[in-house]
């Protein structure tokens, strides 16, 4: 599904990312792990076009993802989550799910303001849609209710639901467990598990929590310093001496 070759970022003097490559397989789970500073945020930058790539190439689907514009990255089928939660705090929980599936309404600026029937039509299919997934991730309850005060476990999912609803195929998760204690932890771990066959989409996870990448991944890509130092299912990536001394900082 994604074929990442030599992927080269640099900022200034910094190189982010050096040469990268790797490839995920429909249906997987791949966790990108790696040290602080590593890249993982870079390419995930990457991935969605936030970010122009100095060198390397990506292909999603057989096609040159790099040749995608920014604003249609959610139309290709890709979508992520992000590190510090990306959700408006004073829109309710349902209207921050809805925001993920703006791509998905063919209204135009006029047709929509006009509140056409088609348009008011469209509105309720996508509106049952969202409200279909608040249900699977147990928010229906939260679901008018702003998204600021309620508890970060809570504001974790309604993330996951707001990238859901637009249905990708390739959904990048950036630290999805972070923040979250031990129970809530193997909770989402499983719910992650289930969505993945339910929705029929492949992952790619960024996470430094390394009970659920070695629980949850099929495979492991791990990054130090902008370079690849391992790939492999995560129980021998865990072993692998490179990565031990990325995690300990040793030379040894
Ligand atoms: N927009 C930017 N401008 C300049 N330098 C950047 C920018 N984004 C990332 N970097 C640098 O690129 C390197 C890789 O950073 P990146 O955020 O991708 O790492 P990371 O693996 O996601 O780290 P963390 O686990 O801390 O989130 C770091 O040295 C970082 O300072």
């Amino acid at each position: 599904m994604l074929e990442v070759h030599g992927l080269t970022v640099r900022f200034g003097g910094i190189t982010a990312l050096d040469g990268v490559g790797f490839s995920v397989r429909r249906g997987e789970m791949t966790g990108l792990i790696g040290p602080n500073g590593a890249g993982k945020t870079t390419l995930f930058n990457c991935l969605t076009r936030r970010y122009d790539a100095d060198a390397g190439t990506v292909r999603y689907e057989g096609k040159d993802l790099l040749a995608v514009p920014p604003h249609a990255i959610a139309a290709a089928g890709i979508a992520r989550t992000f590190q510090n939660l990306g959700l408006f705090p004073h829109m309710s929980v349902r209207d921050n799910v809805l925001v993920g599936a703006h791509h998905r309404g063919g209204a135009g600026f006029l047709t929509a303001s006009l509140r056409l029937p088609r348009v008011r039509r469209e509105e309720a299919r996508l509106r049952a849609e969202a409200d279909g997934v608040l249900d699977r991730l147990a928010l229906t309850r939260v679901a008018d209710h702003p998204a600021t005060g309620l508890p970060f476990g809570t504001l974790k999912r309604v993330e996951l639901a707001r990238a859901l609803v637009g249905r990708p195929e390739l959904l990048l998760l950036d630290e999805p467990v972070n923040g979250l204690n031990s129970a809530e932890v193997g909770e989402f771990a499983g719910t992650l598990r289930a969505i993945r066959e339910e929705f029929d989409v492949t992952m790619v996870v960024v996470e430094h929590h390394m009970g659920f990448v070695m629980g949850t991944c099929d495979r492991v890509v791990c990054l130090n310093f902008g370079r690849k130092i391992a790939e492999g299912p995560p129980a021998e990536v865990q072993r692998d001496p490179e990565v031990m001394r990325a995690y300990l900082g040793t030379t040894g």
